[in-house]
C-alpha cells in the first residue's frame, strides 16, 4: 500500500522546491466512492497531513510530491519563493477541489530549533502530498500528483484500486488512557510567572501578554493520532482539525477554533478569539459565564486589543475592510468572544503574506508585538515550536487557509505533549488564567483518557 498511496518510497521522488528543472508538477484526479480518511493516514511511517474545516472541507494526503522548506525570519518570504517554484507550469486535470495544494506550517518563534518533541518540524515545513483524497460538497476526489503526465495517471489508477481495498469506515475506538502527567509549570511557578508580566504591564512596558503551557501526558498504550482526530471531530465539529507528520518523528495534531486567515481571489477572512470562560453544567449557568464575558471590562480590553491589531495588520493591504459585531464562540469545554473580520484585498497577495502580517496576532502572542514575544521567550520554561503558529494550506493561486494551532499537541511514541495559554492584561488573576488555561488542555486530553 505504502507505494502506491505516496508512502516512504515515493520520498525519492520529491523534487526539491527550487524549480531549476523547469518543468512542473502534474496532476490527475478521479472521483472515488467515500473511503475512511483515517485508514488512508493510518500508517505513521510515511509522510501524512490531514485538513478539515468548520465549513466542510477534508483532505487527506500522503507522501510527497514536492517538499518546501526554511528558516528563520524570512521563512514566510522564502517559501513563498519556494511555492511559486512549485507550482510554476502546474498542470492540473480534474476539478478545482481536488488540486494540488501545500499543506504544513511553521514555528510560533523566528528562532526555531527544531528539536525535542518538534524533531523533524522545521521552522517552516510544506509538503505537497503524493496522493490526496479531498471530502467537500463536490463529493470525494483521488487526486496524484507527479513529475508527468504519464506518472500521475499510473499512480492514480494503482491508488485507486488500493483505495478501493480500503474500508470506507474505520472505527475509532476509545483514547490510549492516561498512565501519567508531567506539566512544565506549577501553580506556584505561573503565579511568579504572571506577577513578573504584570509588573511590565504596570510599569507600561507590555499592554498584553499571552502566557502558555505545557503538559506532557504519558499514554498506557501507542495512541492512534486519526483515531483521536476523528474523535475530536464528534466533539468539536465546528472546529479545524488537523494532523501532520513526516514519518521519522512525531505527529502534530488538534482541534483549533482559531482561523488565522482564509483567502480566496481578493476576499479574505479572519477573526479575532480571546477572553474565554468555562461552559456551565446547565443552559443558565452557562448563560451566567457568557454574561461575565461580556460585562467584564477586563475581557472587552482583553479582546479588543485582537481586534485593534488585526485591523491595523489588514487595513493597509485592503481596498475594504468590515469588523462584524462580537460574538460568543460555544464549544464543548469553553467559550470564547469572537469577533469576524473580513476585507478585500487591494492588489493581488499570497495568502503567506497575509500569514506573516498577522502571525502572531495577540490572542496567542500579545501588544506591543516585540515586547510581548520577549517576555514569552524570557518567561516560559518550554519549547512553543509549532503550537499557537500558522497551520494549513496554499495553492498555486496563492489562495489558502490558516488555522492557529491552539488546542493541540505533537505526539511521539507513547507521549503527547499538550498546549494551552491564556492571555495576561492588566487585572488578570493568575488562580482564574491557570483554571482557564486547563480548560483549553481538555480537547485533546479528553480523547486520550
Ligand atoms: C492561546 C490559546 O487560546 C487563545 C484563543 C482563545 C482564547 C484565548 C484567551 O482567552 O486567552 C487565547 O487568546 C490557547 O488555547 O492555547
Amino acid at each position: 500500500m505504502d507505494r502506491t498511496l505516496g508512502g516512504r518510497q515515493l520520498a525519492g521522488d520529491a523534487r526539491p522546491a527550487d524549480g531549476r528543472d523547469g518543468v512542473g508538477l502534474t496532476s490527475r484526479s478521479r472521483e472515488l466512492e467515500d473511503v475512511s480518511f483515517g485508514a488512508v493516514v493510518e500508517a505513521d511511517d510515511a509522510c501524512r497531513v490531514q485538513w478539515a474545516t468548520p465549513a466542510g472541507l477534508e483532505v487527506v494526503g500522503r507522501g510527497v510530491a514536492a517538499r518546501l522548506e526554511a528558516r528563520g525570519p524570512d521563512r514566510f518570504d522564502e517559501i513563498r519563493t519556494q511555492a511559486e517554484a512549485t507550482f510554476d507550469g502546474l498542470d492540473h486535470v480534474g476539478p478545482d477541489v481536488a488540486r494540488p495544494r501545500a499543506f504544513g506550517g511553521f514555528s510560533f518563534h523566528d528562532g526555531h530549533d527544531a528539536g525535542g518533541v518538534w524533531r523533524g518540524f522545521e521552522a517552516a515545513s510544506f509538503v505537497v502530498p503524493a496522493v490526496l483524497v479531498t471530502r467537500s460538497d463536490e463529493g470525494t476526489w483521488l487526486t496524484a500528483v507527479a513529475d508527468d503526465a504519464a506518472d500521475a495517471t499510473r499512480r492514480l489508477e494503482e491508488c485507486h484500486d488500493r483505495l478501493l481495498e480500503l474500508p470506507a469506515m474505520r472505527p475509532s475506538g476509545s483514547g490510549p488512557g492516561v498512565a501519567a502527567t508531567r506539566r512544565t509549570t506549577t501553580l506556584d511557578s505561573w503565579r511568579a510567572q504572571v506577577d513578573r508580566a504584570l509588573e511590565r504591564i504596570d510599569a507600561g512596558d507590555l499592554t498584553k501578554v499571552v502566557l502558555a503551557q505545557a503538559l506532557s501526558v504519558d499514554l498506557e498504550g501507542a495512541i492512534d493520532v486519526p483515531a483521536t482526530v476523528e474523535r475530536l471531530r464528534r466533539r468539536y465539529p465546528n472546529c479545524y482539525r488537523f494532523l501532520v507528520g513526516d514519518g521519522t518523528s512525531g505527529t502534530f495534531f488538534g482541534a483549533p477554533p482559531e482561523r488565522l486567515v482564509s483567502k480566496r481571489g481578493d476576499r479574505v477572512e479572519t477573526e479575532a478569539l480571546a477572553g474565554s470562560v468555562p461552559r456551565g453544567e446547565t443552559p443558565e449557568e452557562d448563560d451566567e459565564h457568557v454574561e461575565r464575558l461580556l460585562d467584564s471590562e477586563k475581557f472587552r480590553r482583553e479582546h479588543g486589543l485582537v481586534v485593534e491589531a488585526i485591523r491595523d495588520q489588514l487595513a493597509p493591504l485592503a481596498s475594504e475592510l468590515a469588523v462584524d459585531d462580537r460574538t460568543i464562540r460555544r464549544l464543548a469545554t469553553i467559550q470564547h468572544l469572537r469577533t469576524p473580520i473580513a476585507a478585500t484585498l487591494e492588489a493581488d497577495r499570497h495568502v503567506l503574506e497575509l500569514v506573516e502580517a498577522l502571525h502572531p496576532t495577540p490572542a496567542v502572542g500579545g501588544v506591543p508585538p516585540e515586547t510581548a514575544l520577549e517576555t514569552i521567550r524570557e518567561t516560559e520554561s518550554f519549547d512553543r515550536g509549532w503550537y499557537a503558529a500558522p497551520i494549513g494550506w496554499f495553492d498555486a493561486d496563492g489562495d489558502g487557509e490558516f488555522a492557529v494551532g491552539i488546542r493541540s499537541g505533537v505526539a511521539t511514541d507513547e507521549t503527547v505533549t499538550l498546549f494551552a495559554g491564556n492571555g495576561i492584561v492588566a487585572d488578570s488573576d493568575p488562580e482564574e488564567e491557570w483554571e482557564e488555561i486547563q480548560l483549553k488542555f481538555r480537547p485533546v486530553l479528553d480523547e486520550l483518557r
